[in-house]
This record gives structure tokens, sequence and C-alpha cells, in this order.
């Protein structure tokens, strides 16, 4: 699925990623943990194509990102630590930019959008600005313009930030209905337990290089030596 090999990123005269290598299968979530600066959000930056990369390769269903960027890129979606909306557009205007630019059909774009907006009590936002919103209703516009597409891969960082319990809690549903369903996460969260729920195998990350992997029931054992 997705095949992370030999990366390594270097920002002006500093390594930040060295030499990272792991895999995704299908259907699993994978929790990329580590201290604040250890290179999660550079990594999924970098799958996403937003941060260039000094050596390495990211492959994703045989597409490599280097050589079908299009193609790759069409299989993901990402939810940004900070939400990332336009200031001139509506929320229903977001919804239909990634509605369109993930080439959704109208009827399944509508149901989509109309379900998750109810889910994440959002409906009666569809046609404010960004501005008007509050953090965390932006932060719910962005999970939903990432979950409308039905992608291979969804890479999310620190999802629950901002959410309140009941809206963290509706997408930690949705994100298990997805891997159950076959789609791949990667994911980032300082709420370990959280993590615990959720993450199948982790990856830990130490100043931008893999320090330890493993299933999440080693995992378990490691934060209870409050390693993490
Ligand atoms: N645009 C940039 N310019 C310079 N340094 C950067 C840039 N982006 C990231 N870094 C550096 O790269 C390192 C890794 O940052 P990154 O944001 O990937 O960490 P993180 O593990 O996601 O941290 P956090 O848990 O705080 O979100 C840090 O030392 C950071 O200062």
């Amino acid at each position: 699925m997705l095949e992370v090999k030999q990366l390594t990123v270097e920002i002006g005269k500093e390594t930040i990623l060295d030499n990272i290598n792991f895999n995704v299968s299908k259907g699993s979530v994978v929790g990329l943990i580590g201290h604040n600066g250890a290179g999660k959000s550079t990594v999924m930056k970098t799958i996403m194509g937003w941060q260039e990369k000094k050596d390495g390769s990211v492959i994703l269903n045989q597409v490599n990102q280097d050589q079908s960027f299009i193609n790759f890129k069409k299989q993901l979606s990402y939810i940004p630590e900070e939400p990332f909306l336009l200031p001139e557009l509506t929320t229903m205007q977001h919804f239909q930019l990634y509605g369109q630019s993930y080439q959704l059909d109208e009827d399944t774009f509508t149901a989509r959008a109309k379900r998750l907006a109810e889910q994440f009590e959002i409906a009666d936002k569809m046609n404010e600005y960004p501005e008007s919103l509050s953090k965390g209703m932006r932060q719910k516009v962005q999970t939903i313009c990432a979950l409308l597409p039905d992608v291979p891969l969804l890479l999310i960082d620190e999802p629950f930030m901002g959410l309140d319990i009941y809206a963290s809690q509706d997408l930690q549903e949705i994100l298990l209905e997805k891997a159950n369903k076959g789609t791949s996460i990667l994911l980032t969260s300082h709420q370990l337990e959280k993590m615990e729920e959720m993450a199948d195998s982790y990856i830990m990350l130490h100043k931008g290089k893999v320090e330890e992997e493993g299933s999440i029931k080693e995992f378990r054992s490691l934060s209870r030596r409050n390693v993490t």
C-alpha cells in the first residue's frame, strides 16, 4: 500500500528526516508518535508533496510520487494540524472544491456533505466564511473536506486537537469505520490513549529517525513505562 523508503528531508542545512522507512498496509491504522519537533508533520507534508525531499521514495499502490504525482495525489487526502482554509470560500464552497478535485459525482457529493455536516454539527454554517467560524469549526470544515472522497490513504495530523468530545468521538468512529472498509490511515496524536484505541501499530520518531516501531500492544507496555 503505502511504502516510504529511505526518506531524507533537509530544510536549510538541517537534516529533519534521516533515512525513514516504513509501510502502511491496506486497512491498517498506523500511529506516528514522538516528541515535539521529532518530524511527524514533516513526514506527512513530504508524503503530500508539500515538502521537498532530498532522497528516498514514496509509493502508494505502486504509484511513485515522483513519477506520476497526479495519480499519486488523488489516492490520498490530508487533515493538517492547522486548518488550511481559503478566506474567500464559504464552508460549502470548500466542500465543493474538494468534491470537484476528487471527481465525486453530484449525488455522492451531496449525500456525503450533508451527512458529515450534520454529524459534525455545522450544517447551519454552510454559507459562512472561515473568519466567522470558531477554531474548532474551522477544524471540522477541514476534516470534512478530507473525509468527502473515498481515498485509499488518509493522512491525519493531530485530528482531535480543537474538537469537542462529541466531534472527537464521531471522528474516531468515522475513521475506524473507514479503516474497516479498507482505508489506510497514518495518524499523529499526542493523545496517547486515543492512539492506543485506534492504531494497529506505531512508529516512534526521534530527531528525524525511526527509533522504535511495533504493534500497538507493544506500545501500550512502552507508554506504561512513560517513555513517550
Ligand atoms: N519550514 C521549516 N523551516 C525550518 N525548520 C522546520 C520547518 N518545518 C519544520 N522544521 C523543523 O523540523 C523539525 C520537525 O518538525 P515537525 O513539525 O515535523 O515536528 P513534529 O514531530 O510534527 O512536532 P509537533 O509534535 O510539535 O507537531 C523541527 O525541528 C522543526 O523546527
